[in-house]
């Protein structure tokens, strides 16, 4: 499984680029700015990452975006990840960043979204993969903030490729993002919305019926409303599902009973993904493996798995 697994050709189409930050590179990067961090070593960050819900990881993950200050910081998050994701024979990302993130920090937008291009261009030209950008709004801000990153980030049309919506889901529904997704859709970007990881179906009712999106990152939730499974099926809208993720987040708490499966015998496009990997213990490949090992997947439902990213790709090559 481990040789079929790294050998077959992979999209990743839910990775934070935040959250590919190793705690080495925390330490290399904190050591560089000169910025202190509340660890004595990499072990006590480590040691760190135990989490019992989304909000106890997002406390730590905006925690440690503090060390990413210069262009050469966000090439270097960058550049590692496509190097891991190539290694994997991941051939295509859609990476999601978190500019609210970096604004806040008074980082200019120049600084990441230069970085963030060098890194694809020169990952492009060495490793042969290829790399596009998602934009998410921070869902614990209200949508007026969202609505001003929007229009900033409009100075950088041609460097990414679609919006998403993520962070804090709870009492965060994504109806209150309505404005600034149709202007994004005006804009001709692809929509996401994370929806249904802790927040009830009605979340991805919201995601679709309200923002209009294309794709929906996890989506779990869904799995308790017939009528919304059908018409995610229907709409050959597909999940990106994030197995380690929900695991460490404790969002599932056993992962043989993953809804991925379920999702599948209904005609659902599902995909895997890493979704945080320097913060939930793996790459793509570690969570195909770990839910092919609890769900007792097939070669035949991995091959799936993996046409269903090539084919939930919003850019084809
Ligand atoms: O899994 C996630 N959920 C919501 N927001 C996030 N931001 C980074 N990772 C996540
Ligand atoms: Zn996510």
């Amino acid at each position: 499984m481990n040789n079929l697994i790294q050998n077959l050709s992979k999209a990743e189409l839910h990775i934070h680029i935040e959250g590919s930050l190793e705690p080495e590179m925390m330490f290399k990067l904190a050591k560089r700015n000169k910025i202190a961090l509340p660890y004595k070593n990499i072990e006590e960050i480590k040691s760190a990452y135990q989490f019992n819900n989304l909000q106890s990881f997002l406390d730590l993950y905006y925690q440690g975006m503090a060390v990413l200050q210069s262009e050469d910081d966000f090439y270097d998050l960058m550049y590692a990840y496509l190097n891991k994701a190539a290694s994997q024979n991941i051939t295509q990302a859609e990476i999601f960043f978190d500019p609210q993130g970096h604004t806040s920090r008074n980082i200019k937008w120049d600084t990441f979204m230069h970085g963030f291009k060098r890194a694809i261009d020169e990952a492009k030209a060495n490793l042969g993969i290829n790399a596009s950008l998602i934009m998410c709004f921070l869902r614990h801000l209200p949508e007026s903030d969202a609505l001003k990153t929007f229009d900033n980030a409009m100075n950088y049309r041609d460097l990414f490729i679609g919006v998403g919506l993520d962070s804090s889901e709870v009492g965060h529904p994504p109806s209150l993002f309505k404005r600034v997704f149709q202007k994004a859709r005006d804009a001709g970007l692809y929509l996401v919305a994370h929806a249904g990881e802790e927040g009830d179906a009605s979340y991805v009712w919201e995601a679709i019926d309200e923002l209009g999106v294309h794709r929906i990152d996890h989506g779990n939730n869904a799995i308790n409303d017939l009528s919304l499974i059908r018409r995610i099926a229907a709409d050959d809208l597909a999940l990106t599902m994030c197995p380690l993720s929900n695991q460490r987040l404790q969002s599932v708490p056993d992962l043989a009973k993953h809804q991925l499966r379920k999702f599948m015998e209904y005609g659902v496009k599902v995909t895997i993904n890493s979704d945080d990997p320097a913060y939930f213990g793996g790459y793509l490949n570690e969570n195909y493996l770990a839910l092919t090992t609890a769900l007792k997947l097939t070669p035949d439902e991995i091959r799936l798995i993996a046409n269903n990213s090539l084919e939930a790709c919003f850019i084809q090559y």
